[in-house]
């Protein structure tokens, strides 16, 4: 099976321009691929640089060096020199990344931030408005609050909303940056299960996940980040 991600080489280092330019090495040397239908979740301790490789992988970094590959249709796209426009495009048609913070429009209602995702991400109207819907009726936010925007709602809830939004279209590929951090165990379950379902659906995720029962659920393989850190391997 070709991979959908494959990562090689990939180098990072932050220069901390208010520290007299001082470099501070995140990753060196990654590699990896992950295949349709896998979730690679992203492991190490806090400050191994997980993140800021899950940023580097959606172009929001730019690396030093090195090569991520995304197979976009028949075209591959490598995040590392592509145009920003090149990137913009994959991330409506092909590469969603899911954070634990929703930002959102002001004063549009849940179930249309919801929708208006699925629309940007290829489907129809109706099909988007239904999907909304099923999302967050399963992610059991009550009805009564669909209409309103999500600005006032409880980090919980604002959670759902977001993975609401981000699991909607059907991407083929999937960064998830700790997508479950404020969730109670059954809302934990629900995401579990909305996972599984893209898994099986052949989209391959990258994900990031401190609880320890919902990454041993998802997880295909784990790649530990320490593996990659500079600063341990100097
Ligand atoms: N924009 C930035 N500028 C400078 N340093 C940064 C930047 N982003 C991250 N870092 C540094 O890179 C290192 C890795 O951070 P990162 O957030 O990727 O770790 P993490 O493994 O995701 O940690 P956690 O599990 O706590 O979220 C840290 O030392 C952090 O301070």
């Amino acid at each position: 099976m070709t991979p959908l991600v494959s990562l090689e080489g990939v180098s990072k280092a932050f220069t901390l321009h208010l520290r007299g330019g001082t470099m501070l090495d995140v990753v060196r040397d990654v590699g990896f691929d992950v295949l349709p239908g896998e979730c690679v979740v992203l492991g190490g301790p806090s400050g191994a640089g997980k993140s800021s490789l899950l940023k580097i992988i959606y172009g929001n970094y730019r690396c030093d060096s090195g090569r991520i590959l995304i197979r976009d249709g028949e075209e591959i796209v490598d995040v590392a020199s592509a145009e920003p426009r090149r990137i913009l495009a994959l991330r409506k048609n092909t590469m969603g990344y899911v954070s634990q913070f929703l930002r959102v429009i002001p004063r549009v209602g849940t179930r249309e931030v919801v929708a208006a995702a699925g629309r940007e991400g290829g489907l129809g109207r109706d099909e988007a408005a239904r999907r909304a819907g099923e999302l967050l009726d399963a992610l059991n936010l009550p009805e009564r609050l669909w209409d309103l925007p999500p600005a006032t709602f409880s980090g919980g809830e604002q959670q759902r909303v977001n993975i609401a939004r981000g699991l909607i279209a059907d991407l083929p590929v999937l960064l998830l940056d700790e997508p479950t951090a404020s969730l109670d165990a059954a809302n934990r379950a629900v995401v579990v299960d909305l996972i599984e379902k893209k898994k099986d659906a052949g989209t391959a995720i990258i994900g990031i996940f401190h609880d320890e029962d919902v990454r041993r659920s998802v997880a295909s393989r784990v790649v530990d980040v320490t593996r990659f850190t500079a600063r341990s391997a100097a």
